[in-house]
């Protein structure tokens, strides 16, 4: 039953700011010496629930906080040591998305083979002044599978624990893992630096944001946290809320031993926008060519919107045509941004129906939504748009809309 995977939705993009202020720490009336990294001994209360844990997927009865007033709700953690092959997952959550969760053929049903396995297209190593990073262990070309993992940890947002509170039981989450993914998420780069606050800062330096019951949450991918980023990345992500994975895949070809990169930020804001993300979000400044070469790009970026503007215009005086759309199309590409081609594509095959060539509209619209698989995933509102001009693109309102 997949019913209840709809009301779990990976966010679109990207990664966001995690809340953590090391201020937090020093003024938090909890004593340090709660934060013992042992699974074991919890003394926080149990989810009082009872009766549904063993019929949850759970390995351990949850572990929860105290009613939280911002939440209406308790949080709590929930341990599968099992998930995946035994890979494992941690979840702190609230009951009521733990159900939901527990819903999804995630956990119903054994994962595809070509999940948490190994794909033998990338290594990792120091790069200088990145920390690790992933590069290509042999040439890849469009489309190619980099990696496809479920997370070790997923937590709910939320801004009413106490920064150490908090840090007690994301540490419980990840103490249950199997050892072997606990390993690996501990050995992540953070932010920080400090140790009291250890889970929190690998959270912090790694986390891309999910939607899951309506509400925020945040998920930690270990092997997928070696990507560094670029404004003009040669990979592109997309999140499977049904199987809680994140498939990483080339847009470009990348040759063996070049790093592979994924953008943090919307490529599409301008410089100033993307490095107050990155080093708000990140604590980094990016040195990427479009940054280096920020002038440029920001007046390329700039020429695209003014495009896309004129594109967007259906007045009978509008000044769109195919050519602008190309030339758009044009303009993305050499900037870059091959893993985001979904709008001049999409303008695309509306400017080409707008003058009654439904074969190239036809062709971009297949092309719109090629993108917005590699980006957003099927389950988008967009990928719709193009169904509607696929079904038959000479009934769709856009066909010889500039041709009258
Ligand atoms: C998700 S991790 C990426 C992997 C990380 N380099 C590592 O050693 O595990 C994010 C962190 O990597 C570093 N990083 C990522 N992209 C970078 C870039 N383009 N330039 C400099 N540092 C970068 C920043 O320190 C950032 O907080």
């Amino acid at each position: 039953d997949w019913s209840s995977a709809s009301a779990i939705r990976l966010s679109r993009q990207c990664w966001r700011e995690w809340p953590l202020f090391s201020a937090d720490i020093q003024s938090s009336s909890d004593g340090l010496t709660e934060l013992v990294f042992d699974g074991s001994q919890h003394s926080s209360s149990r989810f009082d629930g009872g009766s549904s844990i063993n019929s949850g997927p759970w390995t351990y009865a949850p572990v929860c906080t105290r009613l939280l007033e911002s939440l209406g709700s308790q949080l709590c953690v929930y341990t599968n040591r099992s998930f995946s092959n035994g890979r494992g997952i941690s979840i702190f959550t609230t009951p009521r998305i733990a159900k939901e969760f527990a819903a999804l053929p995630a956990f119903q049903h054994p994962q595809a083979q070509d999940i948490n396995t190994f794909s033998g297209a990338w290594y990792t190593r120091e790069l200088p002044g990145k920390g690790m990073g992933m590069m290509a262990k042999k040439q890849l070309n469009f489309g190619d599978r980099v990696t496809a993992y479920t997370p070790a940890l997923i937590a709910h947002l939320e801004q009413e624990l106490s920064t150490l509170e908090r840090e007690k039981y994301f540490r419980i989450a990840i103490s249950q893992l199997p050892r072997p993914l606990q390993d690996r998420f501990l050995k992540l780069a953070t932010v920080y630096g400090d140790p009291r606050i250890k889970v929190q800062d690998v959270v912090k330096a790694n986390t891309f944001q999910l939607h899951a019951g309506g509400q925020d949450h945040l998920a930690v991918f270990p092997e997928t946290a070696r990507l560094n980023h670029a404004c003009a990345p040669n990979a592109q992500y997309v999140l499977d809320p049904v199987h809680l994975t994140h498939t990483v895949a080339a847009t470009r070809p990348i040759e063996p031993d070049e790093e592979i990169t994924i953008s943090y930020t919307s490529p599409l804001e301008p410089t100033d926008m993307r490095q107050r993300h990155l080093s708000d979000g990140f604590h980094f400044t990016c040195s990427c060519p479009r940054c280096i070469a920020r002038d440029k790009s920001d007046a390329t970026l700039q020429r695209m919107m003014d495009m896309q503007k004129v594109l967007n215009d259906w007045q009978p005086t509008s000044m769109a045509s195919p050519k602008l759309a190309e030339k758009m199309l044009q303009l993305y590409r050499d900037e870059g941004l091959e893993g985001f081609l979904d709008i001049p594509y999409g303008f695309a095959a509306l400017a080409y129906n707008a003058v009654g060539d439904s074969n190239k509209a036809e062709k971009y619209a297949k092309a719109a939504q090629e993108a917005i698989l590699m980006k957003d995933g099927p389950w988008t509102a967009n990928m719709q748009i193009w169904n509607e001009m696929l079904e038959n693109p000479k009934r769709h309102w856009s066909f010889r809309a500039r041709s009258r």
